[in-house]
């Protein structure tokens, strides 16, 4: 059909980093398996903080250089997962970071959070049938923590799984895809609770000066709402976390636990957890996935 392999799975996130901190252990799973593993990213993280003091002059308000550089990370960390089919939504650069809610840089045009979501969606529904994918993997309505840009990637992707699937909109952009599956990005509680348990035992130990809470933790939903979770070995733990380090302007890590710019410690957590929102459950009612594609038609 369209040359590529048997399993097409199809991850949408709003900047460079969030691939890897939220699915890092699915896509070298399912890339070392054959898969096509594709990301789609809708911004180039252009409004973030650098943590490196020596590439502090790439900020917005200085160089204004760190979207160009945060492409390069993650091509590097695209690399430690071997995924190789990474774009950005509309080219690099179409949509731009939109800063934390409330910023006055959500309100700039070219911001992502000031896109029309159909338009912006035209642009995946083009990738869409491009690659045809069974299975989708973006984030739930609140973007997992109320970031502008996340909430509009989760918009922009389910919308454009809608349009992919409609037969008479824009045959232009190739020919109509149902996608099979669709999942959020979540978190168990108990595997946080557990998470931030490990995390105080450890503080003396860590080279954060604070630490993160709970909420802090995007897309935390009680366990019964999860119905997938990808398992991971020490190979799968290690790519991701040397993934999450190519990010190094974003993510420092230490051991198993990680800080962003504001420097408080969270737990990296291996194994991912997923909650399916569209398409038929691959497990017994009540029992959880172990693959994305259990179910779907080949
Ligand atoms: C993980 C993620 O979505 N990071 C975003 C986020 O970055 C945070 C932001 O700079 C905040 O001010 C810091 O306190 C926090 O430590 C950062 O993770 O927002 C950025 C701006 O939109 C974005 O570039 C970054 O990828
Ligand atoms: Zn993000």
């Amino acid at each position: 059909m369209n040359g590529l392999p048997a399993r097409r799975l199809l991850f949408v996130h709003a900047h460079p980093d969030d691939e890897s901190i939220n699915n890092g252990v699915t896509m070298a799973k399912y890339a070392a398996q054959g898969a096509h593993v594709a990301l789609v990213t809708c911004t180039l993280g252009e409004e973030g903080e650098v943590i490196p003091p020596a590439l502090a002059h790439l900020t917005a308000d200085r160089d204004d250089t760190l979207g160009p550089h945060r492409i390069g990370e993650l091509a590097a960390a695209m690399a430690e997962l071997g995924v190789h089919d990474h774009r950005f939504l509309g080219g690099p650069g179409r949509f731009r970071d939109s800063g934390m809610m409330g910023a006055p840089q959500n309100r700039r045009p070219e911001a992502f959070w000031s896109a029309d979501v159909d338009e912006a969606a035209a642009y995946l529904v083009e990738v869409i049938r491009e690659l045809r994918p069974q299975v989708l993997v973006t984030y739930d309505p609140d973007g997992g923590y109320g970031h502008p840009d996340h909430i509009q990637a989760h918009r922009v992707a389910m919308r454009a799984a809608e349009l992919a699937a409609e037969t008479a909109y824009r045959r232009d952009l190739g020919d109509p895809h149902t996608i099979g599956k669709i999942y959020w990005n979540r978190v168990p509680l108990s595997v946080v609770e557990e998470g931030f348990a490990r995390l105080g035992a450890a503080r003396t130990e860590m080279s954060f000066p604070g630490l993160a809470s709970p909420r802090d933790v995007p897309g935390v939903v009680d366990d019964e709402r999860i119905t997938a979770e990808i398992d991971a070995d020490e190979a799968l733990v290690a790519a991701k976390t040397a993934a999450m380090r190519a990010h190094a302007t974003q993510i420092a890590v230490d051991g198993s636990f990680f800080a962003l710019s504001n420097d408080l410690a969270q737990p990296l957590f291996a194994r991912e957890y997923y909650e399916l929102v569209e398409g038929r459950p691959g497990a017994a009612a009540g029992e959880r996935e172990h693959d994305l594609f259990a179910g779907v038609e080949a």
